[in-house]
């Protein structure tokens, strides 16, 4: 009896000590244009960070775009000595490795973070392989930009305490945010380590429950859906709304112009997961032309056009 007893303490004890370390190592799943952008944040901060995806081509094409994102920050931090900007982008690229095995790269990771594609299916079959293999002491978390994190989780019963949701935003290296989600289960340690860590990386991190859309895409979703009802009753052309809301609110980018931003098949997967999660919001009922748009394989910047085209 004392035994077990003290067994559980000292398990106890361990892992929320090892919880609010300092996060080192870091394994970013999901090379695309949220994982690239937190493994160059990670990397540069002087984090040891492991980028995964699923085959080598996507991960040098990462990498490609993490060294000239690099770059442009250099030439900004480093405007009036290139020769430290060199440095900092050399060193940098030394913090990141890459591997296409995601079990083998969360083996010696503090901190797993997920950014693969808006699906939960897709998701819970990730978190569940690596549960098995991860350190008793990492922890899990989730960049979704729609689902719960506590759904997510339920893939990883062994971490239920160490997993929660940190939510970036587009362009990573720019965009200043962080918002830190726990779910009923995340432990004070690791939603402290999260903060520490966000901080750690330059970002300024904001803490919500883990409600849908947190508290940007809360608002920004019924946003981004009402500018499509408003084109498709004919009031406005997408043209015309952009140029409305960039010149008229002040908006870096309309809607439109935002939605190619984002990826018009990640904004599919967002907007399909509403519609069934809320089925009487007529907001968020499909989209025709962006159902057209995604099986044409058009998904905006990255592919070259969505709602606009890219192609020089
Ligand atoms: C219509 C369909 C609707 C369907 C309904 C459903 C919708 C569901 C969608 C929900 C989406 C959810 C996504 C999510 O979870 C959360 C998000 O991330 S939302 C997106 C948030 N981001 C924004 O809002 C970005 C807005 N845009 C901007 O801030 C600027 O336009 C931007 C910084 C991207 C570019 O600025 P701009 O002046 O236009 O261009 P420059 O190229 O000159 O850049 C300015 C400045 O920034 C530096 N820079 C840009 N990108 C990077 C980078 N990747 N890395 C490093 N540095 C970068 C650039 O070098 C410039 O630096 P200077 O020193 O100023 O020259
Ligand atoms: N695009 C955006 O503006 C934002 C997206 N997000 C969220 O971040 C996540 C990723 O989005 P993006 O980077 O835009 O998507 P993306 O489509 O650019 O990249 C996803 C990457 O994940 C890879 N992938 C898919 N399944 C995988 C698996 N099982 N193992 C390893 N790699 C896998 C794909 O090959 C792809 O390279 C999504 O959950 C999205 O909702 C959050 C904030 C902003």
């Amino acid at each position: 009896m004392a035994t077990s007893l003290l067994k559980v303490c000292v398990r106890g004890f361990s892992s929320s000590a090892a919880a609010s370390a300092a996060i080192k190592n870091v394994t970013v799943i999901g090379g695309g244009l949220m994982g690239s952008g937190v493994a160059q944040v990670a990397a540069q901060a002087g984090q040891k960070v492991t980028l995964v995806d699923v085959n080598e081509k996507v991960l040098g094409k990462a990498k490609d775009s993490i060294a000239a994102n690099l770059g442009r920050v250099a030439k900004k931090k480093f405007k009036d000595a290139p020769a430290d900007g060199e440095k900092f982008v050399a060193g940098a690229l030394a913090n990141l490795s890459t591997n296409t095995d995601a079990c083998e790269a969360a083996k010696s990771a503090d901190l797993v973070l997920e950014a693969i594609v808006e699906d939960l299916k897709v998701k819970h079959k990730l978190f569940s392989s690596l549960d098995a293999v991860a350190p008793a002491h990492a922890i899990f978390a989730s960049n979704t930009s729609s689902l719960s994190i506590e759904e997510i989780s339920k893939a990883a019963p062994k971490r239920k305490e160490n997993f929660g949701g940190l939510h970036f935003f587009n362009p990573v290296p720019v965009m200043k945010l962080l918002e830190v989600i726990r779910t009923p289960f995340t432990s004070d340690e690791t939603y402290n380590a999260m903060m520490e860590w966000g901080k750690a990386l330059g970002k300024v991190p904001i803490t919500c429950r883990d409600t849908p859309g947190f508290v940007v895409n809360r608002l920004l979703v019924p946003y981004l859906a009402e500018a499509v009802r408003l084109v498709e009753r004919g009031d406005a052309s997408a043209r015309d709304v952009d140029i409305a809301m960039k010149l008229g609110a002040g908006y870096p980018m309309g809607p439109f112009e935002l939605a190619d931003y984002v990826g018009l098949d990640t904004t599919k997967f967002i907007l399909d997961g509403w519609a069934k999660k809320f089925p009487d919001q007529p907001l968020f009922k499909p989209i025709k032309l962006l159902n057209e748009k995604v099986a044409q394989g058009k998904f905006g910047v990255k592919t070259g056009e969505g709602f606009y085209n890219y192609k020089k």
